[in-house]
């Protein structure tokens, strides 16, 4: 589950504080453990909804007191119900990716995320380095690192660095969009023209998928959905 916990209660203020959180604002963070971040988010926020999946990490939570804005849920954070302004969360690591898909498919204003360093990567990662979620990472959303957070930060340390994410949201995906453009990248070095075909779809050009910018990439993802 990702289960590596910030040591620091400094390092936890200062991801909290990277949100620009004020009371006007509903905040869900998805995965609070054993609630470094929680306390910070609720002292700011209007309402916070903290969705835990580990029973054993809910039921610790819910026996500390409340302190009246924080809706507890034991279950998995990345609903499709979720409504929220603000997303805090040091995303379980095994489920990084999932859960940039899942954004992607929020409306929100705000999202302060924290993910390993070699994700991090490859979310910004450009040109012939780039997968299919980085495509959609930097079509859905502008981001922003913050600053890192190195393994002994955490208990227990991972193996590599993390870095904390600022994400706004530019384009609002669909879950459609988002297995299309998956499915695009699993041909990514054959030419747009060979994968298309094996969609049905015509295409005149003789570029591979890598050649092209994130935006054309997207648009070709809409002819397959
Ligand atoms: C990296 S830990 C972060 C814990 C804490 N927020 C911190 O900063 O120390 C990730 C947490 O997410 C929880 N988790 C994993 N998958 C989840 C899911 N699908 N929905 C909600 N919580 C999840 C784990 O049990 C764990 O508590």
């Amino acid at each position: 589950m990702g289960q590596h916990f910030l040591k620091s209660d400094d390092a936890a203020r200062r991801i909290v504080d990277a949100a620009g959180i004020t009371d006007q604002d509903t905040v869900l963070e998805i995965g609070p453990g054993r609630g470094e971040l929680t306390g910070h988010i609720c002292r700011r926020a209007k309402k916070v909804t903290a969705v835990e999946l580990d029973r054993y990490l809910y039921m610790c939570l819910k026996s500390k007191p409340n302190p009246g804005n924080l809706d507890l849920v034991c279950g998995d954070g990345f609903s499709d119900d979720a409504s929220f302004d603000i997303l805090v969360s040091a995303l379980p690591y095994s489920q990084s990716r999932r859960a940039v898909e899942w954004l992607s498919r929020q409306e929100f204003s705000k999202a302060i995320i924290m993910v390993q360093q070699e994700f991090a990567d490859k979310l910004t990662a450009k040109d012939r380095d780039r997968r299919a979620i980085s495509v959609l990472a930097s079509w859905a959303f502008d981001m922003e690192a913050l600053h890192s957070v190195p393994g002994d930060g955490f208990e227990p340390p991972p193996e590599v660095d993390s870095v904390v994410l600022r994400v706004t949201q530019r384009n609002r995906a669909t879950r459609d969009m988002v297995s299309a453009i998956n499915r695009l990248f699993s041909h990514r070095r054959k030419t747009v023209r060979n994968i298309l075909k094996e969609f049905g779809v015509e295409y005149e050009g003789s570029q591979r998928l890598d050649e092209l910018t994130d935006e054309e990439i997207v648009r070709i993802a809409e002819t397959i959905r």
